[in-house]
């Protein structure tokens, strides 16, 4: 597995603490180190990044290419129990468990201050990771995420390959699904973008809106006109999300 990491100058002198980027669907670790423009205030803030692969690579699956919205690149932040994908599309306790494990051993991290952020495909994983989890991150935050991939054709398309048919499975990864089982002790941050091309068919984050109302979960959803998809929208908005975190992580 490939990951990005970028480490504070603050880091020189004491453990810092980790705020995890899920990117989204067709990225890589490189996508949001390039485009999302968090490192210059994490520099002042004293925040680790890291922003791991989507997925894992090279795995000569049938099928696992060639389809931006499924396999290499779309591991969608589950542990699948589908043959042949379970034996290497782990990518839920690879960012849970593996990946935090090597962070501690290998970087001047205090991982027991972790916060985890996400765009899309990766926001879902950030909100499910942290609904499921909450005793792991103490923020979570989320640019235009997948909210509801139980309803949406992004989840129907792959959560029965990673998961098999039945819905249960798919409820276990799904945010509206798992805050009504658990909520998240902190508000919950979640900007989009009003001219985002998916978000009427894929993101729908009004259906996560009426969820944390219904459970008692703080959130806050804000909308901005004129925003599309993209990491511009995300770069616009990346320092409210490292503030967000560094209030409960610094
Ligand atoms: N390939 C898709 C778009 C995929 C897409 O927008 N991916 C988002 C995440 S869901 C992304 O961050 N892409 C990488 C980028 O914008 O650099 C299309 O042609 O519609």
């Amino acid at each position: 597995m490939r990951f990005a990491l970028y480490q504070p100058p603050q880091a020189e002198h004491r453990p810092c603490p980790v705020l995890y980027f899920l990117a989204g669907l067709t990225c890589t670790e490189e996508t949001a180190a390039i485009k999302a423009g968090a490192q210059r205030l994490a520099a002042e803030l004293g925040l680790i990044l890291v922003m791991p692969d989507t997925s894992p690579r090279d795995t000569g699956f049938d099928g696992a290419t060639g389809d931006w919205e499924f396999g290499e690149g779309a591991g969608f932040y589950v542990d699948a129990t589908e043959a042949p994908w379970s034996a290497r599309f782990r990518m839920h306790s690879y960012v849970v468990d593996e990946l935090p494990a090597l962070i501690a051993a290998n970087f001047p991290a205090d991982t027991s201050r972790s916060g985890i952020c996400g765009h899309s495909m990766g926001g879902h994983g950030a909100l499910t990771i942290a609904l499921k989890h909450p005793e792991r991150y103490r923020s979570v935050s989320a640019f235009a995420p997948i909210v509801a991939p139980s309803q949406v054709p992004w989840g129907r398309k792959a959560l029965p390959r990673y998961l098999g048919e039945t819905p249960e499975a798919w409820a276990d990864y799904d945010a509206c699904e798992l805050v009504r089982r658990q909520t998240f002790p902190g508000t919950i941050l979640i900007d989009q973008g009003e001219a985002d091309n998916f978000l009427e068919a894929q993101l729908k984050p009004e259906l996560f809106d009426q969820a944390c109302a219904e459970a008692g979960q703080p959130l806050l959803l804000r909308r901005h006109a004129g925003y599309d998809h993209s990491y511009w929208f995300i770069s616009s908005f990346i320092d409210d999300h490292l503030r967000h975190h560094a209030e409960t992580l610094v």
